[in-house]
């Protein structure tokens, strides 16, 4: 495969690559490095599913992957105390394994590395080369709303950074609210000379309720690891008008998991409604856009769709 083709695949998907020609560089290296760091969570949902599929794809094209558990990140964002945090965070790590990262992938918490003095002298630069301001508006879409922040606050942003230099990474692959502090981040590491990687962005997923965003705390998620009874419950129950491809999570769900997996998706219906149909994504965006298929239909499209696509998810919990 020529650099071009692997550029189409990686930018398949994504939001935005910044930028393109750094990217041409990093795929000339030997074993170029990509991670994504994630704060320990309850659940690993569809929305950490869209960067750990951008993150298989990177692995099938050469690179080493880094997951990065972030303990002390989620302890700094309120999330619970370190102790609490490790434990969720072993859950995450067979959460990831079962989502299919091969063997090659390396997991490591944060805290195992985020004590040591070189990292700490490095975050105490930083600290004198950012602004209050722009640490903390890097927070806005990671952190919950507070009129009162903590310190904590704007030391996370520059530990972020600061995870780039010390694992040495190529391409730091992110959700789009992570986009402040990765931007932050490049114009960090450039000032203290350390290596800049590539930014990546995919899309965030809405919630199953019809929420701007999926998330933990929200509880509007699908769980890669969720049972076929929850997973049928939640899509019966989830926001999907008639007729409406803008903010409807099932046609963000074909968009981002059915599509780039297979090229048409199930639909089974009744013969009295027309019986089965397999839809490409551009007949799908027609015929739902045009208000002909109903949302009852699309509903059991994507959770057959669902239920199949997490079955090795399950069977992987369950053995391990
Ligand atoms: N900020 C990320 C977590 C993260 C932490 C440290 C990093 O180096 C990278 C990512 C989140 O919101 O979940």
């Amino acid at each position: 495969m020529d650099i071009e083709e692997k550029i189409q695949l990686i930018e398949e998907g994504t939001l935005e690559i910044i930028d393109r020609e750094e990217l041409k560089k990093v795929l000339e290296k030997d074993e170029p490095i990509a991670y994504t760091g994630y704060e320990p969570s309850g659940k690993i949902h569809l929305g950490h599913a869209v960067t750990v599929q951008k993150l298989k794809t990177l692995q099938k094209l050469g690179f080493k992957i880094k997951i990065l558990l972030a303990d002390y990140h989620a302890f700094l964002n309120g999330k619970g105390s370190v102790e609490e945090i490790a434990e969720t965070a072993d859950y995450n790590k067979k959460c990831f394994q079962a989502l299919g990262l091969d063997e090659t992938t390396e997991y490591i918490y944060g805290s195992s590395f985020q004590l040591e003095s070189d990292y700490a002298d490095k975050v105490y630069q930083l600290a004198t080369l950012t602004t209050l301001k722009r640490a903390r508006r890097s927070m806005d879409q990671v952190s919950r709303a507070d009129d009162n922040p903590k310190v904590a606050s704007v030391i996370y942003p520059i530990m972020q950074t600061v995870d780039m230099a010390a694992l040495d990474v190529d391409i730091a692959l992110g959700g789009m609210e992570q986009r402040k502090i990765q931007m932050l981040a490049r114009e960090n590491l450039e000032k203290i000379g350390e290596n800049v990687p590539v930014c990546i962005h995919t899309p965030l997923l809405h919630g199953l309720d019809g929420d701007a965003k999926m998330s933990s705390s929200k509880g509007n998620y699908i769980a890669v690891d969720d049972s076929v009874e929850v997973i049928s419950k939640k899509i019966n129950k989830s926001y999907c008008p008639q007729g409406e491809i803008e903010g409807n999570p099932m046609i963000e769900i074909a968009e981002t998991f059915v599509y780039p997996n297979q090229d048409t998706l199930l639909i089974k219906r009744p013969e009295k409604f027309g019986g089965d149909i397999e839809l490409t994504k551009e007949e799908l965006l027609k015929e739902f856009g045009e208000g002909n298929l109903h949302p009852m239909d699309l509903k059991n499209g994507i959770k057959d769709f669902l239920i199949e696509f997490f079955a090795p998810v399950r069977k992987y919990m369950e053995e391990n």
